[in-house]
C-alpha cells in the first residue's frame, strides 16, 4: 500500500512537470503571436542591417485627416530660432501654404530672429529642449536643434552630445508616432580632418572619438546612425543633409565662427584673428542657397546623406584678405593660436546634390560677404559701405 502511494505521488509529480513544460511552450507561442514576432526575427533584423527594402512608413496620425484640421502642411523646425533655422522659417512661412512650429531652447538662438512671425496665425513658437520628448502633430520635421559654433558646442559638451543623441531620438520618436518625414541637419564635421579631398558622401571620415570636438562630430554621426536605424527598422521617411560652413545675415555677432568673427572685427576696427597656420581651408555657403538645398532635399525622393555646400575653397588668410578688400580696406590681421583637432581642409563634392536635387549654390563669397556685413553693420550701429578712399564697393 505504501509503495502504491509512493508511485502515485511520483506519477503525479511527473504529470505536473509535463504540464508545466507544455504550458510554458504554449505560452511562448502565444506571446510570439500576440507580439507579432516572426520566428525568423533575428534573420529579419540582420537583413535590415544589410540594407534591404525598409518597412512601409508609419501611417500619419488620424488627427491630420480630421475635418477640423487645417489643410496646410504643418512643419516643425527644431532650432528654428537660430541662424539657419530662422531663414528656413522665413522661406516656409513666405510660401503661404504651411503652418510652422518652432521648438527651441534659445541656447544659441533668439526670439529676435523670429519677431516678424510672432503673432501670425500660421506660426507657433515653443520654448522646448529637444532632450525632452515633444508631443505635437505635424507632417514634416526639420531637425536643426544643436549649437553649431565650436565655442557654443564646446561650452557644455555633455549637453551637446545629449542634444544630438537624445534630441534626435526624441524627434525620431515623434516622427514615428505621427508619420512625419524628418530631415536632419548633419555636418561636414562627420568627415573629421578629412584624408579625402574634396569630400564625397561615400567617405567615412577621419574623426577623433575622444577629442574636444567629438561631442559635436561624433554626436552628429550617432544622429545619422539613429536616422538610418529608424528608417530600416520602422520605415521612417528620412532625409540627411551634410551641411558645409554656412554664413550670412543674422549669425550671432559674437558667434565665434570665422566669417562672423572677421566681419565683426573689421567693422569694429579690431584686428582679425587668423588661427594658425592660416592655410587651413573651408568652403563657404551663403544661407539662402543652404535653405534652397534643405527644402529641395526634404521635397525630393532621396534619403541622403547629401552634401550641401559651396565648393569654392578658401584659406583663412584668403578669407581675411577678402574681408579687407570687400568690407574694410584698413583692416589688419594677426596669427593667433589654433584649437585642437581643427580640420586642415574642407570642400564638398556636390555631384549628388546637383544630380539628385538639381541644386547648386548661386551666391559667391564675394557677393555674400557684403550682404552679411550690411546686416552686421546695422546691428553694430556702424555705417556700411564704410567710407573709404575707394568708395563703396558695389
Ligand atoms: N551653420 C553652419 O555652418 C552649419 C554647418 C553644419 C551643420 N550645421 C547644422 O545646422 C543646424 C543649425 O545651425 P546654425 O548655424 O543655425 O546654428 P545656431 O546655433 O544658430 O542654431 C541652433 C539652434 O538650436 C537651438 N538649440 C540648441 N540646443 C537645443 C536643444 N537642446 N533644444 C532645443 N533647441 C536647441 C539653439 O538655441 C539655436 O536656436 C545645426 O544642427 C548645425 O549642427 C550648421
Ligand atoms: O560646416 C561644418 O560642417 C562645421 O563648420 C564649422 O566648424 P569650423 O569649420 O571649425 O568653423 P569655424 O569655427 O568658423 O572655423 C573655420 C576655420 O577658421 C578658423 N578661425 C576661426 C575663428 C577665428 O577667429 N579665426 C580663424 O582663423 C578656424 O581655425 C578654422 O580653421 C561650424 O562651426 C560647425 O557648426 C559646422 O558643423
Amino acid at each position: 500500500m505504501q509503495s502504491y502511494g509512493f508511485e502515485l505521488r511520483l506519477s503525479l509529480k511527473f504529470g505536473f512537470v509535463c504540464f508545466i513544460l507544455i504550458a510554458n511552450a504554449l505560452a511562448v507561442r502565444e506571446a510570439r503571436s500576440i507580439l507579432l514576432i516572426p520566428s525568423n526575427m533575428a534573420g529579419a533584423l540582420a537583413a535590415n542591417g544589410d540594407g534591404t527594402v525598409p518597412k512601409t512608413p508609419p501611417t500619419p496620425s488620424p488627427l491630420r485627416s480630421s475635418k477640423y484640421t487645417t489643410t496646410k502642411m504643418r512643419i516643425l523646425i527644431t532650432g528654428g530660432a537660430g541662424f539657419i533655422g530662422s531663414h528656413l522659417v522665413d522661406r516656409l512661412m513666405e510660401e503661404g501654404t504651411n503652418e510652422v512650429i518652432v521648438a527651441d531652447n534659445f541656447f544659441s538662438g533668439t526670439k529676435d530672429n523670429l519677431k516678424r512671425w510672432i503673432g501670425h496665425p500660421n506660426f507657433e513658437l515653443i520654448r522646448h529642449d529637444v532632450t525632452e520628448p515633444l508631443l505635437v502633430e505635424c507632417d514634416q520635421i526639420y531637425h536643426l536643434a544643436c549649437p553649431a559654433s565650436p565655442i557654443f558646442y564646446k561650452y557644455n559638451p555633455v549637453k551637446t552630445i545629449k542634444t544630438n543623441v537624445m534630441g534626435t531620438l526624441n524627434m525620431l520618436g515623434l516622427a514615428k508616432r505621427v508619420g512625419a518625414r524628418i530631415l536632419l541637419t548633419s555636418t561636414s564635421e562627420v568627415y573629421g580632418d578629412p584624408l579625402q579631398h574634396p569630400q564625397t558622401e561615400e567617405y567615412w571620415g577621419n574623426v577623433n572619438p575622444i577629442g574636444v570636438r567629438s561631442c559635436y562630430d561624433e554626436g552628429k554621426r550617432v544622429a545619422e546612425t539613429l536616422m538610418f536605424d529608424y528608417h530600416r527598422q520602422h520605415g521612417l521617411e528620412i532625409r540627411i543633409a551634410r551641411i558645409f560652413n554656412t554664413y550670412g545675415p543674422r549669425m550671432n555677432i559674437d558667434d565665434g565662427r570665422v566669417v562672423s568673427n572677421f566681419i565683426a572685427q573689421a567693422l569694429r576696427g579690431e584686428v582679425m584673428t587668423v588661427q594658425a597656420p592660416g592655410t587651413q581651408t573651408r568652403s563657404f555657403c551663403y544661407v539662402s542657397d543652404m535653405v534652397d538645398g534643405l527644402i529641395k532635399l526634404m521635397g525630393g525622393d532621396n534619403t541622403g546623406p547629401i552634401n550641401i555646400g559651396n565648393p569654392g575653397e578658401f584659406t583663412m588668410l584668403e578669407l581675411a584678405n577678402a574681408v579687407k578688400e570687400l568690407i574694410e580696406p584698413s583692416a589688419t590681421y594677426k596669427i593667433v593660436e589654433n584649437t585642437p583637432d581643427d580640420p586642415r581642409q574642407r570642400k564638398p563634392d556636390i555631384t549628388k546634390a546637383t544630380k539628385l536635387l538639381g541644386w547648386a549654390p548661386t551666391v559667391s563669397l564675394r557677393e555674400g560677404l557684403p550682404l552679411m556685413a550690411e546686416d552686421f553693420a546695422q546691428r553694430l550701429g556702424v555705417s556700411f559701405p564704410l567710407q573709404s578712399p575707394r568708395g563703396p564697393f558695389f
